[in-house]
């Protein structure tokens, strides 16, 4: 049986309408004009301090208010549930993938808090053993250490990661394991500009590619765990 680490924004999860209510709640608290879904969008996969950092500098706020304005982003943050629903099939792709005896990890950037209060509220947290986020750690990815973590949490087995970004495949590259690109999600690149193992636009397939690709002969720097 294989480990299945996945991303959760974009991935799993379309939560850039709620990403965008919290940016533009803070935003507009300081007059400035909120964000667009585009830009919300194109802002988010590195992380809230690169997304409120991005954020920041497209609205030209001082530098200076940059903590003050991360903090007004993460206080709302943690609840910030309402608008995001999980893509389709995923919930029933996840049930498959547990019912043929895989063991599934999250590994996001969104910070832990936030990422584990998302999973209860959508009731999703009990298919994953474990929840690295981008908080958890001392890096974030594209560093490979929280996807090493993730994938240490399950035990040992073959090992794909599944994501929908530039920062998911780089990730994955830099930890030799093997990528499933989900094409449905928040990426900026064309997806043969993206290195990927396998690509697929729906959930209904996910099981099958998991079956064949999981644990392939490994590229890239190092080895997994
Ligand atoms: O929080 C982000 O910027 C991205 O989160 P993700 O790693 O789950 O896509
Ligand atoms: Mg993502």
């Amino acid at each position: 049986m294989a480990r299945i680490v996945f991303d959760l924004d974009g991935t799993l999860v379309h939560s850039a309408p709620d990403i965008r209510a919290t940016a533009n709640a803070v935003l507009t608290a300081r007059g400035a004009a909120p964000l667009t879904m585009d830009e919300t969008v194109s802002f988010i996969g590195s992380g809230a301090p690169v997304f409120v950092e991005r954020m920041r500098a497209a609205r030209a706020l001082p530098e200076a208010d940059a903590p003050d304005l991360l903090d007004a982003f993460l206080a709302l943050y943690e609840d910030a549930h309402a608008l995001t629903e999980p893509f389709p099939g995923v919930r029933e792709a996840l049930d498959a993938l547990r019912g043929a005896g895989h063991r599934l990890a999250i590994c996001t950037n969104k910070p832990e808090g936030p990422a584990r209060a998302l999973l209860a509220h959508l009731d999703l947290a009990d298919p994953f053993d474990a929840v690295v986020g981008g908080d958890t750690l001392a890096v974030r990815k594209p560093d490979p250490a929280p996807l090493f973590a993730a994938a240490e949490a399950l035990g040992t087995g073959p090992l794909a990661y599944v994501g929908d970004s530039e920062t998911d495949a780089e990730t994955a590259v830099a930890a030799a394991v093997p990528f499933l690109l989900f094409t449905g999600g928040y990426r900026k690149s064309p997806v043969t500009e993206i290195p990927h193992r396998a690509a697929f636009d729906s959930f209904d397939t996910l099981a099958a590619l998991v079956g064949r690709h999981a644990g392939d002969p490994l590229v890239g720097a190092r080895p997994a765990p």
